[in-house]
């Protein structure tokens, strides 16, 4: 019988792809980086040598045992036994400075992990990171508007970060190997909403309504969450054709629309 990983536990074997990892982020040497799921060390042994300040966040008790024994002796290595997605980042990062992060996520969890680091890139948390996700995962974060992949997760990505797709690898570069194909991703954290005039709390509902059923056209998922076919038509702008799917649209027409339905956030919910 086929083992199934817990905690999303395939462990990097593939020696070049570790440290390409670790060299998407450049000079690590005046940064703090922070680790999603260091597992067994594979891109922590290299990170260790290299940044100012390493702080690998593990959920296996046993993982995080063996990973605080190995770096007894590094001061600048900080291993903490603790879920990601209950940890404060901010509460990581000394005031008035950012960190990265880095990581071959648990792919359970990799939506809720970006939506964790988009908020604490918002509040000037995070500078970078460099992720490893399951291939089709990144390749929806990184699709262009248009493009079949394009969706709410593209669009909440790209209102937050600009991405990168750097490489992707096969099944045969972990053990044990996952069912899929893992692409990495470089994210510069870059908030859009102020340069597009927009809230981010009833920008992010806009969009959730906008991308609510793929099939339907944009106005339809609209009307479906209560505008009428009067608000929709005035506010309507050139931009976007009638019958246009969200998925269709850039973020810049997208926030045009919201500014001109200019609706107070408060409606939405
Ligand atoms: C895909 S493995 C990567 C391990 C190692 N970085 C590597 O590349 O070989 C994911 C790691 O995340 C850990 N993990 C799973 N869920 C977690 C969570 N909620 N918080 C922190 N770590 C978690 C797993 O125990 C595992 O070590």
């Amino acid at each position: 019988m086929k083992r199934k990983p817990k905690l999303g536990q395939n462990f990097l074997v593939d020696d070049s792809a570790r440290h390409a990892i670790v060299d998407a982020l450049g000079d690590l040497s005046k940064r703090t980086v922070i680790e999603i799921g260091p597992g067994h060390g594979a891109i922590t042994d290299i990170l260790a040598g290299r940044c100012h300040k390493l702080i690998a966040l593990e959920l296996d008790r046993a993982l995080a045992a063996e990973l605080t024994f190995r770096f007894r002796d590094h001061p600048q290595v900080q291993i903490l036994e603790c879920d990601v997605l209950e940890t404060d980042l901010r509460a990581l990062v000394p005031a008035g400075e950012t960190a990265d992060v880095i990581g071959n996520l648990p792919y359970y969890i990799t939506s809720d992990i970006l939506l964790q680091l988009f908020a604490a890139g918002k509040v000037g948390t995070l500078a970078r990171a460099v992720l490893m996700m399951q291939r089709e995962v990144a390749e929806r974060v990184s699709a262009a508007p248009g493009v079949r992949d394009y969706g709410l997760l593209s669009a909440t990505a790209q209102m937050n970060a600009q991405v990168d797709n750097l490489f992707t690898l096969p099944p045969s570069a972990f053990s044990p190997p996952p069912d899929v194909y893992s692409t990495v991703l470089r994210l510069h954290f870059a908030p859009r909403f102020a340069e597009l005039g927009v809230d981010p709390d009833g920008f992010n509902i806009f969009l959730r309504h906008s991308f609510a059923q793929k099939r339907k056209t944009l106005q339809n998922n609209l009307r479906a969450a209560g505008h009428s076919a009067e608000q929709l038509s005035a506010a309507w702008p050139r931009s976007i054709p009638v019958q246009a799917r969200a998925e269709s649209i850039a973020l810049e027409s997208m926030a045009e629309l919201y500014r001109s339905l200019s609706i107070p956030p408060m409606s939405y919910e």
